[in-house]
């Protein structure tokens, strides 16, 4: 895009009044439309949500130290990652069960990711099942994001396979989950989205799993999906076992010690996600962003890293693009969109977020992604 587009553009969105433009007023937005329940779900982080305040607040700890007199008329802010070639940086986070935001859920989150050209990250408990969302979207890119088995791993090994089958492009196996963590909005509103059965589009698919249920009625699906969801003794021996499993790229997400990033080169890991689950699993731990530097010192490039939690806007990006990642993934922004405008609501949050970052780039002097690492970002 040229900056004269970039003009045209910005006139355009200062007119527009349907969407909202910050992340603070997304949320105020999506508070209104979501029930209650839910939106304390989605909103809230665990503990003291120490983690889910500090995740935001360290990216104003960094600053861009810009340079000048580089030509910015034309900004490419493309990525490559596994063999793909995306147009921004931007990948969605695995949400589980959206439709607690709209009634279309991923269909429409999944829709809008492919319009905009985003890798869209589904759920192990998503709504809808991974071969509805492929089916909704047979070109675009998508990740198909685990929750390992500890009770019975060939449920695990089964949906990894449906996932090759259906066109997925990676696997992610999260792995700061070995149980839900404490999350006291919920315990106080007695909100419980899995066990109501929010989250059971993938497991009343998959044959192996209802193969191990003694009956198929509602309260032995969802006893069957709090069993097989957590997984107390997961290790990375397990990580090699869905390796083996799958021709797939392989991805750790919650990884936010070097020593982890390291365990998975050895362990042959094809990318890591540095997070800390946007602060809804181990309250106190530290930011995504100030993970990051450390582990792409270790890392050194030999595998792509992706980040999340706490990313608002486009200049959250840059920084954490600037300090190691090799793509960002956006969370609770998407979702609010989803909840305020369904698939256009997510097109809008996306679009804000390149727009931004793309404006962050030409203002720090940087006309390609590439060069990023040149960027100086400090503590500021
Ligand atoms: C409502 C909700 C559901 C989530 N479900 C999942 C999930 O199913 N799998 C997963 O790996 N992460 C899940 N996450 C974590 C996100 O993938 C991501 O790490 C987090 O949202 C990033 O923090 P942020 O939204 O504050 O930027 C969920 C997050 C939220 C808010
Ligand atoms: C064992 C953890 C289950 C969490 C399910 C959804 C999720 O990741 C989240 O709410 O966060």
């Amino acid at each position: 895009m040229t900056v004269a587009n970039r003009d045209i553009l910005m006139k355009n969105i200062s007119k527009e009044t349907d969407f909202p433009l910050s992340f603070e007023e997304w949320e105020q937005k999506a508070a209104e439309k979501m029930m209650p329940g839910g939106f304390g779900y989605a909103s809230s982080g665990a503990g003291r949500e120490e983690t889910a305040k500090r995740n935001q607040e360290a990216f104003s700890k960094w600053a861009i130290v810009p340079r000048m007199l580089n030509d910015v008329s034309k900004v490419d802010m493309g990525i490559s990652l596994f063999g793909r070639r995306y147009p921004s940086p931007f990948l969605l986070s695995p949400i589980g069960m959206q439709v607690l935001a709209h009634e279309e859920g991923e269909l429409a989150t999944a829709k809008a990711a492919a319009s905009m050209g985003v890798p869209f990250l589904v759920s192990t408990v998503s709504t809808y099942s991974l071969e509805e969302i492929a089916a909704a979207i047979p070109t675009g890119s998508k990740w198909f994001q685990l929750y390992y088995s500890s009770v019975n791993p060939e449920v695990s090994f089964s949906m990894v396979e449906r996932a090759e089958k259906a066109g997925y492009e990676a696997i992610i196996i999260t792995v700061d989950t070995v149980m839900a963590g404490w999350r006291e909005t919920d315990m106080r509103s007695q909100f419980s989205p899995l066990s109501q059965g929010y989250g059971k589009g993938n497991y009343i698919q998959d044959p192996v799993f209802m193969e191990s249920l003694p009956s198929h009625d509602h309260d032995s699906i969802v006893t069957g999906i709090l069993e097989n969801i957590q997984h107390p003794s997961l290790t990375w021996k397990e990580i090699a076992e869905v390796k083996k499993r799958t021709s797939l790229p392989v991805l750790v997400k919650g990884i936010l010690h070097p020593e982890d990033a390291e365990m998975a080169l050895e362990y042959g890991v094809d990318g890591i996600i540095v997070s800390n689950h946007g602060g809804r699993q181990l309250d106190g731990v530290i930011a995504s962003i100030d993970a990051l530097p450390a582990i792409a010192e270790r890392v050194k490039g030999k595998i792509p890293i992706l980040l999340d939690s706490g990313v608002r806007r486009g200049i959250d990006a840059v920084k954490a693009l600037a300090l190691g990642a090799n793509g960002v993934l956006i969370g609770r922004p998407f979702l609010y969109g989803l909840a305020v405008g369904g698939q256009q609501g997510v097109e809008k949050v996306l679009e804000r977020f390149m727009q931004e970052t793309e404006v962050t780039l030409a203002l720090s002097g940087m006309a390609d992604l590439s060069e990023l690492s040149r960027l100086k970002v400090v503590r500021g």
